[in-house]
């Protein structure tokens, strides 16, 4: 059975002081917790505070929200994989949506960076997801196809196994209009299907897909009840401690 994994993606939101404080709040509120792996990918600046709080605990790991390739050199602004591996940081957001469309990222540089995390022990989250035009175009299960097959290329079976994909549909993002239960079951089932065409179905059943777009305490449950969801990438709900433990509460198994 896949263990779910729920993860919050900060992104360019809270100060040290307002993470620090969110850690404290949160640990209170997940003391019962077992049996979901919990992951906090806060803004760069929060990630040596919040790796020295966690002293490489195992209950709540660190995730970065991005870094680039290359091992190191003039690569001005960037963060290497060796760097966030210096925070103990477990988990890299790859390929998300808003570095797609504002950031201009491609399939085949966001698959470089997939190699590089994979390469440093780093375990990829890579985002895939379709536009609203796309869906409305009934294009959604072809966009899914173009950004696994792109994004995955040349990753082993071994590999896949330590990659988390996260589908977002880009029109649930930050919108308040979650995917259905259905909606969001169906493309996720049609994400492990070409998860096995790449490698093999004993594999792609072993792969985790996050739901992401929109999750709130009141419909993580019916979410993460889903057959082929197994955890949640939360934006917006996720900078809230209460909120948030609540939707990690939810991925406990039953
Ligand atoms: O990475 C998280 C997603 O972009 C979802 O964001 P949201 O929960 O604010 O809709």
């Amino acid at each position: 059975m896949r263990k779910k994994i729920i993860a919050a993606n900060w992104k360019m939101n809270m100060t040290i002081g307002e993470a620090e404080s969110f850690l404290k709040d949160f640990r209170l509120e997940i003391e019962e917790v077992t049996g979901v792996e919990i992951v906090i990918a806060p803004p760069f600046t929060a990630l040596p505070k919040l790796s020295e709080l966690l002293g490489g605990s195992q209950k709540v790991r660190l995730g970065a929200q991005n870094f680039y390739f290359e091992k190191s050199g003039a690569y001005t602004g960037e963060i290497s994989a060796a760097m966030l591996r210096d925070l103990f940081v477990r988990y890299v957001i790859i390929g998300h949506s808003e570095r797609r469309q504002i950031f201009g990222e491609t399939d085949s540089f966001i698959n470089k960076k997939v190699l590089a995390a994979h390469a440093s022990e780093l375990k990829p989250i890579l985002c895939v997801g379709e536009t609203l035009e796309e869906r409305e175009a009934g294009k959604e299960k072809q966009v899914l196809e173009t950004q696994l097959r792109g994004g995955l290329a040349g990753v082993s079976a071994e590999q896949l196994v330590e990659t988390v994909i996260a589908y977002e549909p880009v029109w649930a993002i930050g919108t308040g209009k979650t995917a259905t239960s259905a909606q969001a079951q169906d493309a996720h089932a049609h994400v492990r299907a070409v998860l096995a065409e790449l490698t093999d179905a004993a594999t792609a059943d072993k792969v985790r897909i996050q739901y992401g777009g929109s999750v709130k305490p009141a419909n993580a449950l019916e979410l993460l009840s889903q057959p082929d969801i197994d955890g949640a990438l939360v934006g917006g709900a996720s900078l809230e401690a209460r909120g948030f433990a609540e939707i990690v509460k939810a991925g406990v198994p039953a």
